[in-house]
Parts: C-alpha cells; sequence; structure tokens
C-alpha cells in the first residue's frame, strides 16, 4: 500500500493559488524529496498532508486513510518535522519527549524507554536531562526527529529541517534518516537545497504550486546537472 498518495490536491489563500492538482506518491520504505524553491508550495502540502487545515479540493491519504475522513489513523502513522522548530526550550529533552509520548497515548514507562532507544540510534541520550534552551541548532533538530519517531510511525514528513545548520550537521541528519529508510520507513524530505538530492532517491519538483517533474533524480538530467535542470524547470535564478 501506498505511503502517501496524494492525488488532485488544490489549495489557495484568497486569490492567491498555493498548489494546483497536485499529485503525489511515497512508495513504502522510500525516500523521496519534495524539492522546489522558496513559495513553490512545499510547507502548504505538508501542512495539507499533517491534518492542519483542509484541502479545498483533493485527497491524501496516509497507508490507506484518509486525512479528511479518518485523520485518527491516518495521524497515527505519520511522524512530521515543521519548519519551524516546536521544541518547548524551557522543558528538558526527556520531558519534551514525554509530553509527546502523552499525546500519542503511550504509558510513561513506554514513552521512556522509546525515547531512550530513538535518542540512542541519534547519539544523544546523555543530553536527555538537559534543557532544550541549551542545546545547538543541529542538536535540536536531532531531538526533533527522534520525537517525530516515538509513536512508531511508518511515513516521516520533513520540512526544511536543515535550515540554518552547518554542513556537519546537515549531513549527520539527512544521513540518519536515510538509514531509518533502508531500515523501512517511508520518508517525504522537503528541501530547497540541490545537494541532500541523490541520484536514486525519488524526486519530485514544484514550482509555482504545480509538480513540474517526477521520477527518479538520476534520470532528470544526466547530461545537463541537476542545478542547470533545475533552474530551467523553476524559471532561472530570481
Ligand atoms: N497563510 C498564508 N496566507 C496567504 N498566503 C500564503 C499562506 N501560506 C502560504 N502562502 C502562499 O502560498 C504560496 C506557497 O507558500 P509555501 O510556504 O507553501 O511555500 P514553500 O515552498 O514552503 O516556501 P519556503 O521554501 O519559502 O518555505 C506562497 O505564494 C505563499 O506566499
Amino acid at each position: 500500500m501506498t505511503a502517501l498518495a496524494i492525488d488532485n490536491l488544490s489549495h489557495g489563500f484568497g486569490t492567491r493559488r498555493a498548489l494546483s492538482e497536485v499529485n503525489l506518491s511515497v512508495e513504502p520504505g522510500s525516500f523521496a524529496v519534495l524539492l522546489g524553491p522558496n513559495g513553490a508550495g512545499k510547507t502548504t502540502l505538508i501542512a495539507l498532508a499533517t491534518g492542519l487545515y483542509n484541502a479545498q479540493h483533493g485527497d491524501i491519504r496516509i497507508f490507506g486513510h484518509s486525512i479528511r475522513r479518518d485523520p485518527i489513523r491516518a495521524l497515527a502513522r505519520l511522524g512530521v518535522v515543521f519548519q519551524m522548530p516546536t521544541l518547548d526550550l524551557d522543558l528538558t529533552v526527556g520531558q519534551n519527549m514525554a509530553y509527546h509520548g502523552a499525546l500519542h497515548g503511550l504509558s510513561r514507562g513506554e514513552a521512556r524507554e522509546r525515547a531512550g532507544e530513538e535518542l540512542g540510534r541519534f547519539g544523544i541520550n546523555d543530553r536527555r536531562d538537559d534543557k532544550v534552551r541549551s542545546l545547538s541548532g543541529g542538536l535540536r533538530r536531532r531531538v526533533e526527529i527522534a520525537r517525530a519517531l516515538l509513536h512508531r510511525p511508518k511515513l516521516l514528513i520533513v520540512d526544511e529541517a536543515t535550515a540554518g545548520l552547518d554542513i556537519a550537521a546537515r549531513q549527520l541528519l539527512l544521513s540518519h534518516v536515510r538509514s531509518l529508510c533502508r531500515g523501512g520507513l517511508s520518508v517525504l524530505w522537503a528541501t530547497h537545497m540541490l545537494g541532500e538530492v541523490e541520484p536514486s532517491d525519488r524526486l519530485v519538483i514544484l514550482h509555482q504550486g504545480t509538480v513540474r517533474w517526477d521520477g527518479r533524480a538520476g534520470d532528470l538530467a544526466p547530461n545537463e546537472g541537476l542545478e542547470a535542470a533545475f533552474l530551467r524547470i523553476t524559471g532561472g535564478p530570481s
């Protein structure tokens, strides 16, 4: 069953059209990159996929469950890291994890155990009792990804999680999520950074609210190169 199926999705704000007839699917266990310049519609698409608001047209299903008609089952299978950080800076890492666990109906013991597993996989279990405020930007993003996985979702959507991070922190975050993907997690990774795309990735290029390319990244422009192809598709530097 498709991990994320977006059918004919359209949405606007007043007279501004943010998404027009977007179709997109993420297969189970695959790493899909949603690539688009500023204002392409990536965050709007993710807000609709996570049920923050309802789409004006179209349908979104997560492992077969419609976000509109069956949101509880759909959201149980979904982990999200939003573009804007959402950790409580005055709580410790462990307290942030526990709060998320409670929202998903985990007992304190379960939440504690799973937090240990997820933070451990990321090498940050020793920061569990530290206030989030004392962590670097890269560590905070690692905590957010660990937290998004606490309820064991099968699909992870990440919106520009590497923005503002240095190159080492960016690579570490991305390689961790890629390794989770090899373990069976399905991932939709939204970014405007071409350097985060690998030839084997499924690549969806969004521009001005419409899908301009959908296929294996390596097939986009074997001769031209990704950057030149991206600029051609999105109309060049703005
Ligand atoms: N709440 C809103 N009210 C009005 N217009 C909005 C709103 N949210 C987004 N838009 C508009 O919708 C379009 C798509 O914006 P969106 O934030 O989804 O793009 P994006 O690809 O995530 O961009 P970025 O990379 O800059 O975050 C833009 O034209 C934006 O100005």
